[in-house]
């Protein structure tokens, strides 16, 4: 399964103002986005450009200063708990930081339950919700019974971004936010991780929204690529168009930045 032409999740002028006066900062100006069901979509740029506001303005985790987001073909609206809780079945996310995500105190199993009792399967008998779990962890190489009676803590980054997509897998989002979910982990555990992640949408169909400072990544892993920069969307494509071909001056200089293993580093400039 792949992208499809149906529009999953758009944005009309979005736009997010932190702040009053002397101290307002526009992080998210005015954006139109189009993102199809089982695509992979990079937002691209450096510290400081917005991507993270726009994460959480589409998680509902911030509000919209003004502009429309529109999900699954309608209006979104939030505005009370039950529905944003209905909302939040539909999208999730993994975060830079997977500890940061979760109560240490709360055993990986707990942690697992919630996912299959958020999934509206709260009275299975428990010997079924073990299989489901099991079969979550099977999928990104953890083997459950050794893991659950532990805490997050007495696991690694690795295998704590691993667990987190053992938590989407049950939770089966149509649409998954990953906010530079391999930046705090060695670089063959940030493959494993993007491969499961690619695995994932293969199996279920589902909208990536990879939030990202790499363009290497992300040209490895996108459709369709959104670079940003100071709050606005500089160019959009695919992700050939906008990485082979790139227009904006930004986006060269982003991919001129990528350090080339054959190349002699310049490191008087750094
Ligand atoms: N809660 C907040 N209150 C005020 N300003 C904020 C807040 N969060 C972010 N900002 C500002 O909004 C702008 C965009 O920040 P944002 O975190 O969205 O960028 P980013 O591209 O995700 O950066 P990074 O890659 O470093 O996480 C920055 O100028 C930042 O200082």
């Amino acid at each position: 399964m792949a992208k499809s032409d149906e529009v999953f999740l758009s944005g009309r002028g979005v736009t997010k103002v932190y702040g009053f006066g002397d101290k307002k900062t526009v992080a998210v100006n005015k954006v139109d986005f189009d993102f199809h069901k089982g695509e992979i979509i990079s937002i691209v740029g450096e510290s400081g450009s917005g991507k993270t506001t726009l994460a959480k303005m589409l998680l509902g985790l911030h509000s919209v200063t003004s502009g429309e987001i529109y999900y699954n073909g309608k209006l979104r609206d939030i505005r009370s708990t039950r529905k944003k809780r209905a909302y939040w079945k539909g999208i999730q996310a993994i975060f830079q930081d997977p500890f940061s995500s979760f109560n240490v105190f709360n055993r990986i199993d707990t942690l697992l339950l919630d996912c299959i009792n958020m999934r509206g399967q709260k009275d299975l008998p428990y010997d079924k919700k073990v299989e489901l779990m099991t079969e979550a962890c099977s999928f990104v190489n953890l083997k459950f019974a050794e893991l659950t009676k532990k805490y997050p803590f007495e696991l690694s980054g690795g295998q704590m971004q691993r667990l987190m997509i053992a938590r989407i897998f049950l939770l089966k989002p149509q649409i998954l936010i990953a906010d530079e979910p391999t930046s705090m982990i060695d670089a063959c555990s940030r493959a494993t991780i993007l491969d499961m992640l690619l695995k994932l949408r293969e199996e279920i169909n589902m909208t990536i929204i990879f939030i990202t400072h790499d363009i290497g990544l992300a040209y490895y892993v996108s459709d369709s690529v959104y670079i940003m920069e100071h709050g606005v969307f500089v160019e959009k494509g695919t992700a050939d168009d906008v990485i082979l071909h790139p227009k904006a001056d930004y986006t060269k200089r982003l991919i001129n930045d990528v350090p080339k293993i054959y190349e002699e580093w310049d490191l008087s400039t750094v």
